[in-house]
């Protein structure tokens, strides 16, 4: 798509804290909000079915699930447009940053050893790992110039933000650009397109290349992804039709790094009974993508090992209508920006096999997407 005169000033549009999903080219961005839902358990079943019988056509609930189950969800009311919002990039102000690491590098390979010690003791499988970089800006950073460059850089296909609380104008507000997609539903369409096994990419394109190849060719790396597949597949069959699960993982680049992808497609018999979008994210989420398997031994190494970083973090974030249709991306590549104060949050999936060194390389490289787009280099 060709970027127009009326493109360009439709970016300058772009609210101050804006509420947006974007998914192909052009971004839904919310003109009013009507209402906001909350809940202490984004996994209710219940809530996620009032939420959708109380949108009207043209109406969306457009936020964001919590990782943990049992942890809370947001969901605002919207009623908005498609918009293209592609503008020139801005180049980003002055600025003057304090960076922490949380846990530091040192810190992060030393809890990865301690999930391969419980992989070699037969308690885990898979456990995805998590760190974050605890960023303070001079001046504060400014949410709309950051989400411009997502929307024209676009380093993951989902760019969102999401306020986390019922105030607009102010309190946390959780920005991205997710390569990852856990579910949409387009009338009896099902689409999920998962991805683990990750490589940072290089510079240099014959290198690139070269770990890109390694890549597709890891052992350790097919079984890492295997195990979201199968989870995957196994879950859609419990409520879809003609689940089709790929011959074998694609490579997919982003700004940073080269992952493993399985687009997988399934059907829904009886679309207006089925579940939504947004219960099918309920049903899916946390995929052994940003969990691990089995699934709840994972979660107690995650909360014994890593601890409370997540919140929203590897979450889910997307839209759901009042027919069922929606999208729900991955929450990764993401950051909560809160005035002055940004946090950043980057995982990867441990397995027999894996190298302490390596998850500290890759995660770095996943906080770069979001680094670079807040002028952080
Ligand atoms: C948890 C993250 O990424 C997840 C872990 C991946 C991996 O271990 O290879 C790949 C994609 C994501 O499902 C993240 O980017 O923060």
């Amino acid at each position: 798509m060709s970027v127009t005169a009326a493109d360009l000033s439709s970016s300058m549009a772009l609210p101050a804290r804006p509420l947006l999903f974007a998914s192909g080219e052009d971004a839904y961005i919310a003109d009013r909000v009507l209402h906001t839902w909350t809940t202490p358990d984004g996994a209710d079943p219940d809530w996620a079915d009032g939420v959708v019988a109380a949108l009207e056509p043209g109406e969306r609930a457009l936020g964001a699930l919590s990782f943990a189950a049992g942890a809370p969800g947001i969901l605002h009311h919207v009623v908005g447009s498609e918009r293209p919002l592609r503008g020139p990039v801005a180049k980003p102000r002055e600025r003057t940053y304090d960076v922490r690491e949380f846990p530091t590098a040192e810190a992060y390979a030393d809890m990865v050893r301690a999930v391969l010690d419980k992989i070699a003791a037969g308690v885990v499988r898979k456990v995805v790992l998590g760190r974050c970089l605890d960023v303070t800006s001079d001046p504060p950073l400014e949410p709309a110039e950051i989400i411009d460059r997502l929307l024209v850089t676009r380093p993951g296909r989902y760019v969102f933000s999401v306020p986390l609380t019922e105030s607009l104008s102010e309190g946390p507000l959780l920005v991205g650009a997710s390569p990852e997609l856990l579910v949409s539903r387009s009338g009896d369409r099902i689409a999920c397109t998962p991805l683990a096994g990750s490589v940072p990419r290089s510079p240099d394109p014959e290198e690139d290349a070269r770990r890109a190849a390694a890549l597709r060719a890891s052992d350790k790396d097919l079984a890492e992804h295997a195990f979201v597949v199968d989870a995957i597949v196994h879950a859609l069959k419990e409520v879809c039709v003609d689940v089709e699960p790929p011959t074998g993982p694609t490579l997919l680049a982003t700004d940073t790094v080269w992952h493993l992808a399985s687009p997988i497609s399934a059907r829904l018999e009886e679309p207006a009974t089925g579940p939504s979008a947004l219960r099918l994210a309920q049903m899916l989420h946390p995929t052994p993508a940003v969990g691990g398997v089995p699934a709840a031994a994972a979660a107690e190494a995650i909360a014994d090992i890593e601890g409370d970083l997540r919140d929203y973090f590897a979450g889910c974030v997307g839209w759901v209508d009042g027919s069922g249709d929606g999208v729900f991306a991955i929450t990764i590549r993401a950051a909560v920006i809160d005035g002055a104060r940004m946090r950043l949050f980057a995982g990867a999936g441990i397995v027999a096999g894996s190298d302490p060194d390596s998850e500290v390389r890759e995660t770095g490289a996943k906080l770069q997407t979001m680094t670079r787009v807040a002028g952080l280099g």
